[in-house]
């Protein structure tokens, strides 16, 4: 490491603290500084409320951490704590100020359509599934950026067997290739560890780096592997970048099909279509004779689409070989693509696409806003 923490430290004395008292390195609000890979990440405390008035800031500290040599990555979050026993603050439309990041005109995105692939709880097969429909949407001949902002679980790192470290010029990183499509991940930025203890700003923070300062060149689409749940960062997330639309994933338990309701519930509030539900484990594959078995029951995801008005895009089986090669860093796919699973990806892929080009994405519901 060619700095130390003192440099960045030293860097902080030139940026004001956030009541305008002393510098920001002497602030309370300045977080612990942790330093990875000669990339430096850290967050200012603040309030929900007074996130936007600090952007400004935010991009001042980032800056002067940038210019300390040797330091090839920065990134500042504003993380909002609200004190302890504080009535809840209205929802603020971006809680850490980024410019909003559109699909069609953002300033360094340019990507013609950014979808969301979305579920209401963990490890349903919601990045497998999405790393499998970038890939089959690149097999189309589209260009396809594959964001992995599920922060607190990154598993393009692993679905992909990428273990190096992306490259940057201190402004702008560089996405990693591979089979064809550009990856982003905070896995390939952070230890895990960072991440798991961050709070919803700084995580939308990291998110809307990701897809600012990355440069992910002209995209047809960029696909969005979400954090699982309905929460704040989600919410802002669909807020912040203008989502072209969702794909719910889900399993065939009624547990989880409450919970992709929840899902579509969330992203109808901030008026994203929703492009349909995929039923992931949907049956089980033998993958010796072939035979099929419905593990829990057949056609819920189908029939709960089709109650909720959203459309069904199909059922993917639960099979050993799409998690073998998934978990050796080579999604089916890519490694597979004449497949039996590549084919039902594909035409997945491409009722997306579709829906994406016609504009049939599910009309939202009409608002109906409780305070
Ligand atoms: N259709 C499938 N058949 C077999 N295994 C699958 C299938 N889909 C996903 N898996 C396996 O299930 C596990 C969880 O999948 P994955 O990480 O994609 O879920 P997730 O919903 O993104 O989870 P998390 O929320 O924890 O990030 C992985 O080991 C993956 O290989």
């Amino acid at each position: 490491m060619p700095f130390t923490r003192d440099d960045i430290i030293r860097a902080l004395k030139a940026v004001p603290a956030p009541d305008g008292r002393g510098s920001l390195a002497d602030s309370p609000d300045l977080t612990e500084i942790s330093i990875f890979d000669d990339k430096v990440s850290f967050a200012i405390v603040t309030t929900a409320e007074r996130a936007a008035s600090l952007e400004a800031l935010r991009s001042a500290a980032e800056a002067a951490v940038k210019a300390v040599p040797g330091v090839t990555g920065a990134l500042v979050a504003l993380t909002g704590e609200r004190p302890a026993g504080a009535a809840k603050p209205p929802r603020p439309p971006a809680p850490m100020a980024a410019p909003p990041t559109t699909g069609k005109a953002g300033a360094e995105l340019d990507a013609r359509h950014i979808i969301a692939v979305a579920s209401g709880k963990g490890g349903v097969g919601k990045s497998t599934t999405a790393a499998n429909l970038a890939l089959g949407l690149a097999a189309k001949g589209h260009k396809v950026g594959l964001l992995d902002a599920d922060v607190y679980g990154p598993s393009v790192p692993v679905l992909f067997g990428v273990n190096h470290k992306p490259t940057s010029n201190g402004k702008i990183i560089e996405p990693v290739e591979a089979y064809g499509i550009k990856l982003m991940s905070i896995g390939f930025l952070i230890e895990q560890d960072t991440a798991m203890v961050w709070r919803g700003p700084m995580v939308m923070s990291a998110i809307s780096q990701m897809l600012k300062d990355v440069n992910w060149g002209k995209l047809d689409v960029l696909v969005v592997d979400m954090p699982p749940g309905t929460g704040d960062a989600q919410l802002t997330m669909a807020q912040q970048t203008r989502l072209s639309g969702a794909v719910i994933v889900s399993t065939p338990q009624d547990l989880a099909l409450a919970d992709a309701r929840r899902g579509i519930a969330m992203f109808r509030k901030v008026d994203v279509p929703i492009l349909g539900i995929i039923e992931n484990m949907s049956y089980f594959c033998c993958p010796n004779c072939g035979h099929r078995t419905d593990l829990f029951g057949h056609g819920g995801a189908e029939t709960e689409a089709r109650r909720l008005g959203v459309s069904f895009l199909g059922a993917v089986p639960l099979h050993s070989r799409i998690r073998e090669l998934s978990d050796a860093g080579t999604p089916v796919v890519a490694l597979e693509p004449q497949g039996e699973h590549a084919k039902m990806y594909s035409s997945i892929a491409g009722m997306i696409w579709h829906r994406l080009e016609s504009g049939t994405g599910q009309r939202p519901a009409p608002r109906i806003v409780v305070e």
